[in-house]
């Protein structure tokens, strides 16, 4: 340990003369701001310990992840063993949260404890602190310290990065061992950095548990993972991710995983992903899936793999329904993929008519991944979901800085996303009029310019266009265009609903088998009959809910008449979901007193016949309970409801909400 005058002479100098080793500028500048920043003296080290009161309030930034964090210290501590490190985890705030000790304590430094708060402004120059301050990994060896008394201990520190790409703590690894050559704290600094790295991947796999997370095995070692949804749309991002392939926040739930490598497409290894992402889609019921490409791939600074992986049991994982799930039994139905199979590709455009929930979406999926077009993306666009304002830059994209609030880097737009690939339009009939026009002439010449590109791009695209309005009526009120309506029926399919099905039978056998996740479920002979006769306004949909449901109740593995909860016949044109109804109707029963309301499919019922008015009001209540309860996460929130997210979307634009 240095003598306190000597130290202080040392930093004096350093600051002054603003001369150090040229590799150690950060330690200057920390020195610096401790003097004349904090005001702090290296003579008088003012340390704070937390009550442990308000270590619980520190402690919740890790929520239920500490276990997860602490594991990885223990790991680390093994690979470091003799050198008398422990281990610890700071959160933000630079306050110790977990700690690790090595077996021998001789070399332990006491005031690394639980509750020791070691920001800079507090310990001077030291590992958590000055790694917080520079959101980087750094190892403050002896006399890099600030304070005169810690200038006998050794730590290598480094961040780690949450799911958002803002920081979520530190490692820090310490040590009074007076032997200990700086060698070999360069090497536990490094391993520093590996356990951080740990620590922001298992964060993020677990944040994004629900999602496939897609890793690129880049040279640096920080972490690069996207994470994304069965669109191929970019959920979330680590933080190298996000500077690596330049996403801002506004590209995670919009932007496709096709649109970042669009740079990049026409080389092997992105046509290499393609096969592995289908691979992934098809692969069975429980298995784990996890699929590693090993070619190299020319993505921006680095050779590197890339390797997809879903760490939770497929069963979670929507599973591709096939053509032939499609097609069922039904002659009509059949009839239908027949024709769409051989249309579909070959430049005709197609245009899905149905019912909410009769699964014009689950159709267009099942073709494009049957078709030779699945090597290319699968986007979908739902015009109901996204503003008005926002349709043409999303779908036809924009150039860097195009407009107020545009991103740097401009969005290639989903056209250009579905290259080589399939676009679905769902909900066409919600496309604003004027947009209508700069998609027929898209339709008619598969050529886009991106606003404020001045560059027009040729792409290949086979447009499936869906909705559940009747467009006849719309084009003869002059809200359709009947030239678009004319360009997007290449092929008219009309999908059946499902009370005109003639493999009632046959759907619920199929449902049963992709969501029965604990052994085989079976329907007894009554429950089957109230099946059978039940109308099904939601459809495939409301059918499955149903069955979901029934299925977890269902005892013994068969389902009964009273797992069912059948919703009575709805009063409203469009139903809710049973869940939505259900929550309708809670909302209604606590306005009951300004709003009388009878509401289907729950014991609550009461009152006259509701006013379609008080049904809304109710409606509403239930969304935005929803998004109290999920915030923007659009799939927890059409979740909680039991709709889907098109639905949500356009119950949204309805009822003039929006997601926070
Ligand atoms: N043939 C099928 N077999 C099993 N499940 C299906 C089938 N068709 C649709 N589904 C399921 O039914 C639900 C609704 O399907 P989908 O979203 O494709 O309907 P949609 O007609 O596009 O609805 P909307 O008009 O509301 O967007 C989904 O959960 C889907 O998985």
């Amino acid at each position: 340990m240095l003598d306190t005058d000597d130290h202080f002479r040392l930093i004096e100098k350093a600051v002054l003369s603003g001369s150090d080793r040229s590799d150690a500028s950060w330690r200057t500048e920390s020195w610096a701001r401790c003097l004349q920043d904090y005001k702090l003296d290296p003579s008088r080290p003012t340390l704070i310990d937390l009550s442990s009161k308000e270590m619980r309030t520190e402690r919740e930034f890790f929520d239920n992840d500490i276990a997860l964090a602490t594991g990885e210290l223990e790991t680390t501590l093994t690979m470091i063993e003799g050198g008398g490190y422990s281990a610890h985890i700071a959160n933000r705030n630079g306050v110790i949260i977990s700690e690790r000790r090595s077996r021998d304590s001789t070399f332990y430094c006491g005031s690394d404890r639980i509750g020791a708060v070691w920001t800079e402004e507090v310990g001077g120059t030291n590992g958590i602190g000055t790694a917080l301050k520079n959101l980087a990994p750094t190892a403050v060896y002896l006399t890099d310290h600030f304070y005169a008394d810690l200038t006998g201990q050794a730590c290598a520190a480094a961040p780690f990065f949450g799911p958002d790409g803002n920081v979520l703590g530190v490692i820090n690894l310490s040590t009074r061992n007076p032997g200990l050559p700086q060698l070999a704290h360069r090497v536990v600094f490094g391993i520093a950095q590996i356990t951080a790295d740990r620590l922001e991947t298992s964060y993020f796999r677990n944040f994004y548990r629900k999602f496939y997370t897609m890793t690129i095995n880049v040279e640096q070692r920080s972490p690069t993972i996207f994470a994304i949804d069965s669109d191929f749309r970019i959920v979330g991002a680590t933080k190298n991710a996000r500077n690596l392939f330049k996403i801002d926040d506004s590209a995670i739930g919009s932007r496709s995983i096709w649109g970042v490598f669009e740079k990049i497409r026409g080389n092997p290894t992105i046509d290499y992903l393609c096969e592995a992402l289908r691979e992934l889609r098809q692969l069975g019921s429980s298995k784990l899936v996890d699929v590693s490409l090993k070619r190299p791939i020319s993505a921006p600074q680095a050779q590197t793999s890339v390797s997809i992986s879903k760490s939770i049991k497929a069963k979670s994982v929507r599973k591709i329904t096939t053509l032939a799930e499609c097609a069922g039994d039904d002659p009509s139905m059949k009839r239908n993929i027949d024709i769409l199979k051989r249309v579909f590709g070959c430049g005709l455009h197609v245009l899905l008519l149905g019912e909410t929930g009769v699964g014009k979406d689950t159709l267009t999926r099942a073709l494009h991944y049957e078709s030779v077009r699945a090597v290319g993306p699968f986007v979908a666009f739902n015009c109901s979901a996204v503003p008005d304002t926002l349709i043409d830059s999303e779908l036809f994209g924009y150039s860097g800085g195009a407009f107020t609030g545009a991103s740097k880097e401009g969005n290639a737009g989903r056209i250009v996303e579905a290259d080589k690939g399939t676009l679905f339009l769902d909900e066409i009939g919600d496309m604003p009029l004027q947009l209508q026009t700069r998609l027929l002439r898209f339709l008619e010449t598969q050529e886009v310019m991106p606003l404020g590109s001045g560059k027009v791009r040729t792409v290949d695209v086979q447009v499936v266009a869906a909705t559940h309005q009747n467009l006849h009526e719309k084009v003869a009120a002059g809200t359709f265009r009947q030239d678009l309506f004319y360009r997007l029926a290449g092929t008219i399919v009309n999908l059946p609903a499902l009370r005109e099905r003639t493999d009632l039978i046959t759907i619920i056998h199929n449902l049963l088998e992709q969501i029965s996740d604990e052994g085989p479920v079976a329907v007894d002979e009554k429950a089957m009959s109230h099946l059978l006769a039940h109308p099904w306004p939601g459809n495939i949909r409301e059918l499955r809910n149903v069955l979901t449901r029934a299925a977890r109740l269902a005892e013994g593995g068969i389902i009964r008449s009273d797992d069912l909860m059948l919703a009575p016949v709805p009063l409203q044109t469009e139903a809710p979901s049973p869940k939505l109804a259900q929550k309708v109707a809670s909302e209604a029963s606590a306005s009951s007193a300004r709003l009388p309301i009878r509401v289907h499919g729950d014991a609550t019922e009461r009152g006259p016949v509701s006013s379609k008015t008080a049904a809304s009001h109710a409606e509403r209540e239930a969304i935005l309970s929803a998004i109290d309860s999920h915030g923007s996460d659009a799939v927890a929130c059409a979740d909680a409801l039991g709709i889907s997210r098109a639905t949500l979307y356009r119950k949204l634009k309805q009822y003039n909400l929006s997601l926070r």
